[in-house]
């Protein structure tokens, strides 16, 4: 077995559980009538299935379904190229999206996700991220809800790995 490098908890599994009620809280309103909601693979998993579990608590069930894009693989740093490995399984045509992430860091992948939910026909897309860093996007090309601001530090667990590892975590970290 391999040893873990040191990793600092940023963002504790109590406080992580606690802030997706109160974003559930504050998406409600919005995910009214029947929506879909989108999951980035991999990254967005436990956030999604999470974040799914709140939504239904206030009787939300947006019809889920998942995007598997890549742009880092095991790199620490974006290729610049956002790829599609796997697309959507439903139709978007006419349909409210929620759009799910994990980091929002350069935001290349949500505005490709966004761009690409869009040409296919979804009315509306509300975009939703776990964390984002210091530098991603705001404004306009910002994200429409976010959990956590982060520091501008390499991030892991809940969803985050580096180079495939450590998205088992309970907990928001960062390696470097
Ligand atoms: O804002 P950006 O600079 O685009 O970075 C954010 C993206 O980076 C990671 O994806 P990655 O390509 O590593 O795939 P993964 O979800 O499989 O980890 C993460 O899951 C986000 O989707
Ligand atoms: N695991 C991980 N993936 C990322 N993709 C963009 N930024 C990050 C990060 O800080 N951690």
């Amino acid at each position: 077995m391999t040893e873990m490098p040191p990793i600092e908890v940023l963002v504790t599994e109590d406080e992580l559980m606690a802030r997706i009620e109160e974003l559930a809280d504050a998406l409600a309103p919005s995910l009214q009538g029947d929506w879909s909601a989108v999951s980035i693979l991999i990254g967005a998993t436990p956030f999604t299935s999470d974040l799914m579990k709140a939504l239904a608590r206030r009787d939300i069930h947006p019809v889920l379904d998942v995007i598997w894009l890549e742009s880092y693989r095991d790199a620490r740093e974006s290729s610049g190229r956002v790829v599609v490995r796997a697309d959507l399984g439903r139709s978007v045509e006419g349909r409210g999206v929620l759009l799910l992430d994990d980091v929002f860091d350069t935001g290349r992948t949500l505005a490709f996700a966004k761009a690409h939910l869009l040409a296919k026909g979804a009315r509306q897309v509300i975009t939703c991220a776990l964390t984002q860093k210091p530098w991603a996007p705001r404004g306009e090309d910002g994200v429409d809800f976010c959990a956590f601001d982060s520091p501008g530090r390499y991030l892991v667990g809940y969803g985050m790995d580096d180079a495939g590892k450590y998205r088992g975590l309970p907990y928001i970290g960062a390696l470097d």
